[in-house]
């Protein structure tokens, strides 16, 4: 196909690094990219009515300069991603593509000056993400051509001179942190978070603390400023007014939908959510005619992220023995087991409602990518305005929460030391992959909790529920995760890039103490966390104490507990700033060394091992 010859000479322009040679391997000259409508056979690139409309090469260690002309070869290509590699030299020329709808170039080492006019022809971009590169040289004015710009990230680069007022109706972010930029922000975009300008040196005025410095002639006359601040409170009490009366409305229409909504799905709420679902699938397609239009029949099938063992669809899903698995902050989870085929789960959330189609999509292509023993791997999802369901495979040795705190009166031994110490090593790596390979998310994982840390046969921990702080509605990523919220989540409701940590040493404490983070928050008061006890109980009572009892294999091992007990606590540093990195705490935790010339525990099969999934329950 053209599409097919255009990417092949595109490909040959590519250096990919290590790793990123793989995703290339399969872009071969069969019957190129787009096999069927809406598929694509070749890694990063995703067809749409069967032509390439997005490529997504990220994270594949991409070299050199980037040569955008060969895709002006493709008129249905709506969005470029190259973020994560390292990528050098100018900005590559992307005005010969002016249908672009986002642009991500994040996280290389792209450098220079960007021409004033360069975004003056780009009237469709929404988003454009240039991050973390080293730009420098004035921001570009045009940058206010795109009307339906949405997110603008130009953080992290060596951007200098007077911010462009770049207010958009539609724009939501704009990210200008830690260039070199000074004067006054544009009074358009004081409303927005003041994380989003801080780390330049002369930036002032709101939302920002520091105040403008005025040249005498500029300064109001004392009148005038009384009147506008008199003014101003006005307004502020007119919008507190408005404030107060929405949340106590929205209050009573919660109360209203709780007492509606039981906490524990039945089997039957879960058919009716599927049906539901299939309902809106098979209308969307009666309703259009046997698809003349095409991207509207596409609306309701699932959608693989990955190559499956074997593929199913909504049908296949509704046929299926279900049941549920439980209910979670993000919705509820069902076990469904395919007609002779495998068990897979599938999550319906509810928290994700207004996030766009394409957003949805392009997210759940990210995770697609990711591939890592200790994580569970998203196999499928589906996306409907109203509905969203994310499918994974079945992990049936249940969760780290189930083994530590569900199975008194069971007969599963307690996890022994060495089980532990090999649990925290691979929730480490797992956390510092989502770091390394998803570093534009400002919580890589942002859901770490044991409920969400299932194991395998051989008790290696598979993460679940992560990064998926994007699609969900902000107000609704800042609730979840109770007992694992870091104080600056849980006061300030400003995540940081070390909030995950906080949650990793919570869990680790949560390990070797085997008591459940819940239960000290419930005792109250604030800085009633699991920490807070640690250090409490270690400083009156010694830290063998802290210990959980029923945890074996620990002679000769106290000291290494004793170290990733430390390594707990360090995570759990109140103090974002003291607080360690994500990269420092998996090396302290590599460090760590089991007992040695110990017996090994007998390992549990991973069939028929007695305990239903029914039984994970949540405290
Ligand atoms: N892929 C899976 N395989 C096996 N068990 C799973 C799988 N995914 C989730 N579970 C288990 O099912 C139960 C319900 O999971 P779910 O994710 O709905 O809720 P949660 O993790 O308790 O809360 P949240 O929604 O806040 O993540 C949990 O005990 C979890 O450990």
């Amino acid at each position: 196909s053209d599409d097919g010859r255009i990417l092949l000479q595109f490909k040959a322009t590519l250096s990919p690094g290590v790793g990123g040679d793989a995703v290339l391997a399969t872009w071969v000259d069969t019957r190129g990219p787009c096999i069927d409508q809406n598929v694509s056979a070749w890694a990063g690139v995703y067809c749409e009515n069967g032509k390439v409309a997005t490529l997504q090469l990220e994270s594949m260690s991409l070299l050199g300069a980037l040569d955008l002309d060969i895709l002006t070869g493709l008129p249905s290509l709506r969005a470029l991603s190259f973020s994560n590699n390292s990528l050098e030299g100018g900005i590559p020329d992307f005005t010969k593509l002016p249908a672009l709808k986002s642009l991500y170039l994040s996280w290389n080492r792209f450098s220079g000056e960007i021409p004033d006019g360069m975004f003056s022809t780009m009237r469709a971009l929404k988003k454009v993400w240039l991050s973390h590169n080293n730009f420098s040289g004035p921001i570009p004015t045009s940058l206010t051509v795109p009307e339906k710009l949405m997110d603008l990230g130009l953080d992290s680069n060596s951007f200098e001179g007077h911010l462009p007022d770049l207010w958009q109706p539609e724009l939501q972010v704009v990210n200008v942190s830690y260039n070199n930029l000074e004067g006054p922000i544009p009074v358009r975009l004081s409303n927005m978070s003041a994380t989003l300008f801080e780390g330049n040196k002369n930036l002032c005025g709101p939302p920002l603390l520091v105040s403008c410095n005025l040249p005498e002639k500029h300064k109001l006359a004392p009148a005038l400023l009384v009147a506008i601040i008199l003014i101003a409170v006005a307004v502020l009490l007119a919008v507190i007014a408005l404030i107060v009366f929405l949340l106590l409305r929205r209050r009573n229409k919660k109360e209203e939908t709780t007492v509606d909504r039981p906490q524990t799905s039945t089997n039957s709420e879960k058919i009716e959510h599927l049906e539901a679902a299939a309902d809106a699938e098979l209308g969307s397609e009666k309703h259009h005619g046997g698809g003349k239009k095409a991207p509207k029949k596409e609306q309701g099938k699932l959608s693989f992220v990955v190559e499956w063992r074997r593929k199913f669809d909504m049908q296949d899903l509704l046929r299926a023995s279900a049941e549920v698995l439980g209910s979670g902050n993000f919705g509820s989870s069902y076990k469904a087991t395919l007609v002779d085929g495998p068990a897979v789960v599938v999550k319906r959330f509810k928290e994700m409602k207004g996030v766009g189609r394409e957003d949805f999509q392009e997210h759940m292509r990210r995770l697609g990518r990711l591939s890592h023993p200790n994580l569970l791997p998203l196999v499928a999802y589906y996306y409907k305005k109203e509905e969203k369901l994310l499918i994974t495979e079945y992990i049936p040795n249940g969760s780290l929460a189930h083994m530590l705190h569900g199975n008194r009166g069971s007969k599963l031994p307690p996890l022994d030391w060495p089980t532990r110490l090999k649990i925290v090593k691979g929730v480490a790596r797992g956390l510092a992959y989502l770091y390394d390979e998803l570093p534009m998310l400002t919580v890589p994982h942002g859901h770490l909790k044991s409920s969400n840390v299932l194991l395998s046969s051989s008790f290696e921990p598979i993460l679940t529920d992560y990064a998926l702080v994007p699609v969900m509605k902000k107000a609704a990523a800042s609730q979840v995760m109770v007992a694992y919220k870091s104080p600056e989540c849980a006061q300030h409701g400003e995540p940081s890039k070390k909030s995950d940590v906080w949650s990793f040493g919570t869990l680790i404490l949560e390990i070797l103490t085997g008591k459940f983070p819940a239960d000290h928050l419930a005792e109250g008061s604030a800085g009633a966390d699991l920490a807070s006890w640690v250090n409490t109980v270690a400083g009156e009572e010694g830290t063998s104490k802290v210990f959980d009892k029923n945890m074996e294999g620990t002679k000769d091992s106290e000291g290494e507990m004793l170290k990733l007990l430390k390594i707990g606590i360090a995570c759990c540093e109140a103090d974002v700033d003291e607080r360690w990195e994500m990269k420092e705490a998996l090396e302290k935790i590599e460090e760590l060394k089991e007992r040695e010339g110990g017996t090994e525990r007998p390992l549990i099969s991973s069939e028929g091992d007695g305990f239903s999934s029914k039984a994970m329950v949540e405290r």
